[in-house]
């Protein structure tokens, strides 16, 4: 079987941890309304008088509280921070950055909104009367990081008092996906449950529910021990005992972890870091299973392992591993199909439901779509690939399905679902499209790794991007700058520039200068500039100095724009780097509003398009949405719709589209049009010759104002993420970010121009 160090994935340092939770606002979540709050009658209906309605109507009929209110798609997730990760018990405050951190997973997976809740107390009772209470608020209860035994009585209790489901995601969640894990990695290696022969280190909230599944599957209870910090927990031990350990007390004469690993199959550590020794290992039987799943550093490294035994199937809880076994690829989608039937609580069909669809999962073959989602590769199920990954999309269709329909076989749904077709449509509607979409970006580049050339080395956002840049395993990162300087920044602000694939290159001393003061002057020499003036460029301008780098084939893209405009960094670049053959340069936008992802072109080259060059930026906006992965339907917007207001601006949009229609282009468009007409279906509906099948994915704009004006707006008053302008059309992968842009902008369009590089 393989070794397991392959393709580790991205490693981030303590300082990027720390400052990632807190630029911007700190923390990682934040409230937004889903209703207009702008006028009187907003205020009157969202509050007093109007919202007495629903109150009486749910007074009335509680089962209302889910059509009138957003419990019906929240989740609390609860901790008292005495089990985080495996750090300990560290306090409910400490907790936070792990409960908030859960929240926006559950956001980002499977579109239930969460909210964490840190209760500052040890006492199991206390903890539980101050939860019972929260039932109308919540669709579900997540308790996580609550240490054993309390968090059996607390978890247990819970479920009694509530009719929601309460979910202790160490316990289930853990369990679940270690399940998965493990029926995969039984049938790789030719075992039969029944005779298969684990220790699980680990006696607490995680250990004790993951054997407890593992029975409830098909394992012998003989064939499990159970290991703590005392070692085995064998019949008739008194010392440091609970009556959830004592449950799985075996007879055996083994009393340390080392004795009850020798000639085991598999073993589960829900423990503590370094608690594996490599001589354990080797004492195992032949293809040992090896989940080390403590976080955030496993109980043996895959490294170590790797080092004596290549037989090994091995699975750690992190991300930057092979076969990350680790209860992110259930709890969203569990409380995703319980929330969706109403369940009344998360019951073991719907566990062990779950725990088939991901072991199955992972055992088709990965489609086109979905291989970008695994760092590069095509796994193939096996040794390596036991269970699917965080990032797959397909997750979001196949886990929350199986859980509602054993919801509803077992009698927990209080709202079955009648069509199950049309809720997997629903379910991958829920995908964001953006965040698969970089993350297809960041994937194939790791894949086909690029030289970038961050020309602004010397600033301190860029520096911090070209290390983010290298450490995320992108590529080469070549900072341009006075060495000098750019040291002495990096370590004012504490910066570590001393990795490999970071280099530093000054202009003014690089032997390639006079080499880019030949090619500058050349194709400048009849625009006006004398030789000298081409090589003060080269030596003292850094974006002329990367152009000619990428131009010459020194390096594969470039990203800048910090210190400088935008249009006078693209002047700049222009002057050594020409549009590719056959293409207009043109500026396109990614905008991000509520789960919808809209480009919006022309937003950086064209001030006033003529229609030839509007329909020229169609064309280059249609083929740059089919690189990102969508299917173009473009509006050529104006503000007036299909002939109405008339006025000169729009019959020059009206002209465009007649020039597309000559071009005979193979995307669909239609125009001129205004955006609420192109975005809004019903709106659409008033034009029922209109040749577009559904609301526009890509904009194109009048002219440059209208473009920037606009996606500015949405940026700053309509909350939606903008990426871009990115540019398109270049015959060489360049990137301008925005003068105030951030290290995470700036790695983005580098990301982004490095994948260009590889188009
Ligand atoms: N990959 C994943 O998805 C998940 C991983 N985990 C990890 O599992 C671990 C335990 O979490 P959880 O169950 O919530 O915590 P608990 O505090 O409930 O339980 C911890 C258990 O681990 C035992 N333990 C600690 N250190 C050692 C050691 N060196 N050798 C043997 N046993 C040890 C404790 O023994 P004793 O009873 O004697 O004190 C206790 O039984 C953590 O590292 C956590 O990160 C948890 C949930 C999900
Ligand atoms: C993953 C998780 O929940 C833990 O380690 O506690
Ligand atoms: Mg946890």
């Amino acid at each position: 079987m393989a070794r397991k160090t392959e393709n580790p994935g991205p490693s981030v340092s303590a300082q990027e941890a720390l400052e990632f939770h807190a630029m911007g606002r700190p923390g990682k979540l934040e409230i937004v309304a889903t209703k207009p709050m702008a006028t009187q009658r907003d205020l009157s209906l969202a509050y007093s008088p109007g919202v007495a309605v629903p109150v009486l109507a749910i007074a009335e009929d509680p089962s209302r509280a889910f059509d009138y209110t957003a419990r019906g798609n929240m989740v609390a997730v609860i901790s008292n921070g005495t089990a985080i990760l495996g750090l300990g018990n560290l306090g409910a405050l400490a907790a936070k950055p792990v409960m908030e951190g859960k929240a926006v997973l559950f956001k980002r997976f499977a579109d239930v909104d969460s909210i964490d809740l840190e209760v500052d107390t040890e006492d199991a009772e206390e903890f539980i009367n101050c939860v019972r209470f929260l039932g109308p608020s919540f669709g579900g209860i997540n308790l996580e990081d609550i240490k054993a035994p309390e968090c059996f009585i607390i978890e247990q209790r819970l479920r009694e008092l509530m009719d929601i489901p309460v979910f202790h995601d160490d316990q289930h969640g853990t369990a679940i996906i270690s399940a998965a894990g493990l029926i995969n990695a039984l049938e790789i290696t030719g075992r039969d449950m029944k005779t298969t022969k684990m220790v699980c280190n680990g006696a607490g909230a995680a250990g004790i529910a993951c054997i407890e599944l593992m029975k409830a599957m098909g394992f012998a209870p003989e064939n499990i021990i159970l290991c703590d910090t005392k070692g085995v927990v064998f019949q008739g031990r008194t010392e440091g005992m609970n009556q959830w350990k004592s449950a799985h007390a075996v007879k055996t004469d083994a009393r340390s972890l080392a004795e009850a690993l020798d000639g085991a199959d598999v073993f589960l550590g829900l423990s503590a870091k370094g608690a594996l020794t490599t001589k354990m290992v080797q004492s195992m039987a032949e293809k040992p299973i090896i989940f080390a799943m403590a976080n955030p550093d496993p109980e043996i490294t895959p490294e170590e392992v790797a080092e004596i035994r290549t037989d090994a199937i091995m699975a750690t809880g992190r991300s930057d591993y092979p076969n990350q076994v680790n209860n992110v690829l259930g709890f969203p989608y569990i409380f995703r199909g319980a929330l969706d039937v109403r369940a009344t609580t998360i019951n073991d069909d719907m566990k062990i439901a779950a725990a088939r669809a991901l072991a199955e999962l992972a055992r088709q073959d990965v489609p086109d779509d979905v291989a970008a989602a695994y760092q590069g590769m095509r796994p193939k199920f096996g040794p390596n690939y036991i269970i699917p990954v965080p990032f797959d999309p397909r997750l979001i269709s196949a886990i929350p399905i199986a859980v509602a329909k054993a919801a509803m076989e077992s009698g927990v749904a209080r709202k079955p679902i009648l069509d199950l077709d049309r809720y997997a449509q629903e379910l991958s509607a829920r995908r964001d499209p953006i965040a698969s979409t970089l993350q297809r970006i960041y994937d194939r580049v790791r894949r086909q790794p690029k030289r970038i050339v961050f020309a602004e080395g010397e600033e301190e956002q860029v520096m911090r991007a070209a290390v983010s840049y290298v450490n995320q395993r992108l590529g080469t990162a070549i900072l341009l700058g006075r060495d000098d300087i750019i040291k002495e920044n990096a370590r004012n602000a504490g910066i570590e520039l001393g990795k490999q694939g970071i280099e530093i290159i000054n202009a003014r001393l690089s032997r390639r200068n006079g080499v880019y003061t030949d090619y500058l002057y050349e194709r400048m020499q009849r625009k006006g500039f004398l030789f000298r003036d081409c090589q003060r460029l080269i030596n003292n301008d850094r974006n002329h100095f990367a152009a000619c780098m990428v131009a010459l084939g020194d390096a594969d893209g470039i990203v800048t724009g910090v210190t400088r405009n935008y249009s006078t960094a693209l002047d700049d670049i222009r002057r050594a780097i020409d549009a590719k053959p056959g293409h207009r340069v043109i500026g396109a936008s990614i905008v991000l509003a509520r789960g919808r992802t809209v480009i919006v072109a022309d937003t950086a080259v064209h001030d006033m398009p003529n229609a030839e060059q509007i329909a020229d930026i169609a064309e280059e906006a249609a083929g740059f949405a089919r690189r990102m992965g969508y299917e173009p339907r473009l509006a050529m917007l104006a503000y007036s719709t299909f002939g109405h207001p008339q006025g000169e601006r729009s019959e020059r949009v009206q002209e465009a589209v007649r020039i597309l229609d000559k071009r005979r282009v193979d995307f669909e468009y239609d125009g001129e049009m205004a955006a609420d007409v192109a975005l809004n279906a019903r709106a659409m509906a008033q034009y029922p010759f209109i040749r577009l099948t559904g609301p526009a994915n890509v904009l194109i704009m009048p002219a440059f104002h209208s473009a920037s004006i606009s996606t500015k707006m949405l940026q700053e008053l309509g909350g939606s993420t903008v990426i871009g302008p990115l540019l398109v059309g270049l015959n060489k992968p360049v990137q301008i970010v925005s003068l105030n842009a951030k290290d995470s902008d700036i790695v983005n369009m580098a990301a982004i121009a490095a994948y260009t590089a590889g188009a």
